[in-house]
């Protein structure tokens, strides 16, 4: 039997509860691997009362999941008990979201579990309780580190329609252009080719390199970055035999005929890569890191506070996390 997946809680006051308890109960018509929920069971039977769902939840190991799965949501125990109402987070949000990933990452490292997927975090509520990552990316790097060696995380959003790569992710546009450099557009870029080819299927994966400034920069008049960053960065992968295009007016490359000439666009800030796949892709983007030893992905919305506890939460961006963490941490095979 397939290991099972590890699905973290999320931030307690967001929907993650509420898309973990849906996704189980429609598991048969979204067609989703076996997975168990880390947490506090006394809180996802609250919140599936709180919804009208009758669902069974059953304390589980990770190594009793699987056969668990087919009659009752499995749920293991962090320790932590949650308290907050969904869209109020509170004094135990912090802690419980983060006991949640670190056992969903001692698990995936200790081979109890096939791969990660993390339900929504609140950073701002973390933030205010000490986090001092910008989100579960780079934690989850941190987590990942080996002899002291923290590796490189790269965020990738993917669905069949379009994937995206932010070289730089959390950070203002001032910071994200401060920190924007040939050298760390390359190396994202190699570590999103090599994680394409490994569990996508793409023997030469084709990159479309995003311009920083409107037009590319219009041969310089418009901001030279692209001209003394983007275009060096190219020419470098292109130098190592990867299949990379660009700067590219970003405006213009995300349109359905430009997306069918590229597996993957290279973006230089988060809303530049971000709008277009949550515009296009709303309901099945799925966020995944690239660059860790093990597999992570994670639905693309965030805690959705205004509509936590209400039934509203669509679970269909979590299912296609579920499905596409089974399908890389089973095989090779491309995943659509
Ligand atoms: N992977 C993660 O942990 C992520 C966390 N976030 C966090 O989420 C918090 C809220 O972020 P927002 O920008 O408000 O984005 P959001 O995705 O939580 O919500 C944006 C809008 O989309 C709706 N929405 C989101 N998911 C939905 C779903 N599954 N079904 C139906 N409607 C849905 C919400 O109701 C809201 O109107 C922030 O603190 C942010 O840091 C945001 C993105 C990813
Ligand atoms: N905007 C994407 C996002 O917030 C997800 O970040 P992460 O928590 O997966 O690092």
């Amino acid at each position: 039997m397939a290991k099972p997946l590890a699905l973290t809680s999320g931030e307690p006051a967001g929907i993650g509860p509420d898309i973990a308890l849906e996704a189980w109960r429609r598991r048969g018509e979204l067609d989703l691997p076996p997975f168990y929920l880390l947490g506090d069971r006394a809180f996802f039977a609250e919140r599936a009362k709180i919804l009208g769902l009758t669902i069974d939840l059953a304390d589980a190991v990770p190594e009793e999941a699987s056969a668990a799965f087919a009659r009752a949501l499995p749920v293991v125990a962090t320790g932590e008990i949650a308290t907050a109402r969904p869209g109020q987070p509170d004094q135990t949000s912090a802690t419980a979201a983060l006991t949640s990933i670190r056992h969903a990452v001692d698990h995936v490292r200790a081979g109890r579990a096939g791969a990660i997927v993390t339900n929504p975090i609140a950073k701002s509520v973390l933030y205010r309780a000490g986090f001092r990552h910008p989100g579960h990316t780079e934690f989850l790097a941190e987590l990942a580190s080996d002899g002291g060696r923290v590796p490189q995380p790269v965020m990738m959003l993917w669905s069949p329609a379009l994937a995206v790569v932010p070289v730089t992710i959390h950070l203002s546009l001032r910071e994200a252009l401060a920190q924007l450099s040939a050298e760390l557009i390359v190396t994202t870029a190699r570590i999103a080719v090599a994680d394409l080819k490994a569990h996508f299927g793409l023997a030469q994966p084709r990159l479309a390199i995003s311009g920083l400034n409107p037009h590319a920069g219009e041969d310089g008049s418009l901001g030279s970055e692209d001209i003394d960053i983007v275009a060096p960065a190219v020419e470098a992968l292109r130098a190592k035999g990867i299949d990379a295009r660009g700067p590219l007016p970003a405006d213009t490359m995300f349109h359905a005929a430009a997306r069918r000439t590229y597996d993957c666009a290279i973006c230089m800030y988060h809303d530049q890569a971000l709008i277009p796949i949550k515009t296009i892709a709303f309901e099945d983007a799925v966020n995944v890191t690239l660059g860790l030893p093990f597999i992570r992905t994670s639905p693309d919305h965030g805690t959705a506070f205004d509509i936590a506890g209400t039934g509203k939460a669509n679970p269909s961006s979590l299912a296609a996390a579920l499905r596409l963490a089974a399908r890389m941490a089973a095989t090779s095979v491309p995943p659509i």
